[in-house]
């Protein structure tokens, strides 16, 4: 356990927190037990853990896709009981819908909420034309990289215009080249949208290159075990910051960490 008054105040309140959240999985599979953690609003932060932790449990806990076994969840002040408009999530698989185009799945968030088809589709477009993907309104996930297809799923998350963007290893199945183009997107994304991320990955370069602040956990049942905040200057050269000593000391520091773990 860290002791709270160890965490580093980021100058912003919390939009999510998580107050002693446990999860039994039926079968006794224990993935969470007792974890607390605030979210600052407007930045991104990172769960970062071993393999099996609970971190993809906690997202869908925080996103109210499954139910906690004990504890509350706070969002905006309110308690979760479900899903809501105040949240979306981007899959890791990006869970598109095959049968559906393009602009039907990104809309799809609008229509389950009963936006008028043009509205909706207006939204659609801009979304689509904001992630690169303009002139592809109406092709089939199919006929898609993946790298397209995650687009299209974080098109879909940012159309719903939700203030929490829950993100469950997105970059996770494209090439690395793809992979630190979206990481500079997703920068952008954080810089201007005014809108707190909540991402999982399995990179610690990538936790420390786009996060502002990194919950680091230990073994399921999973507890924080430290909280990081990398504080990279932004804005100069991206290949200048991965050489940055600062850069390395953070994630060889987090490696020695997590190291444990793996044994
Ligand atoms: N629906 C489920 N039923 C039973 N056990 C589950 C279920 N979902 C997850 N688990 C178990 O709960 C634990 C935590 O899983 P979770 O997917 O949250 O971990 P994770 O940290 O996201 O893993 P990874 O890093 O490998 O993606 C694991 O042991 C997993 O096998």
């Amino acid at each position: 356990m860290i002791d709270p008054a160890a965490i580093p105040a980021l100058a912003t309140r919390p939009i999510v927190e998580v107050k002693s959240v446990s999860k039994t999985y039926a079968g006794g599979i224990e993935a969470l037990s007792g974890i607390s953690l605030d979210f600052p609003e407007g930045r991104l932060t990172t769960l970062l853990g071993p393999s099996g932790c609970g971190k993809t449990t906690l997202l869908k806990i925080i996103a109210g896709l499954i139910p906690a076994s004990g504890g509350q969840v706070f969002v905006d002040g309110r308690e979760v009981k479900g899903p809501g408009p105040e949240r979306a999530f981007v899959f890791q698989d990006f869970a598109l819908m095959p049968w559906a185009s393009v602009i039907r799945n990104v809309a799809f968030g609008l229509e389950l909420r009963g936006v008028a088809h043009s509205e909706r589709e207006a939204i659609a477009e801009r979304q689509i034309a904001r992630v690169g993907l303009k002139g592809f309104e109406r092709k089939y996930p199919h006929e898609l990289s993946g790298g397209m297809r995650q687009r299209v799923g974080l098109a879909r998350a940012l159309a719903v215009d939700a203030k929490v963007v829950l993100m469950d290893e997105p970059f996770s199945a494209v090439d690395e080249q793809t992979r630190r183009k979206f990481q500079e997107e997703l920068l952008e994304l954080v810089a201007n949208e005014g809108k707190s991320f909540i991402f999982v990955t399995h990179s610690i370069e990538e936790a420390v290159y786009v996060s502002d602040r990194i919950a680091l956990l230990s073994r399921r049942p999973s507890r924080v075990s430290a909280i990081i905040e990398p504080k990279i200057v932004r804005g100069g050269d991206p290949e200048k910051i991965r050489r940055n000593s600062a850069y390395l000391d953070v994630v060889e520091d987090i490696w020695q960490q997590l190291k444990h773990y793996l044994d």
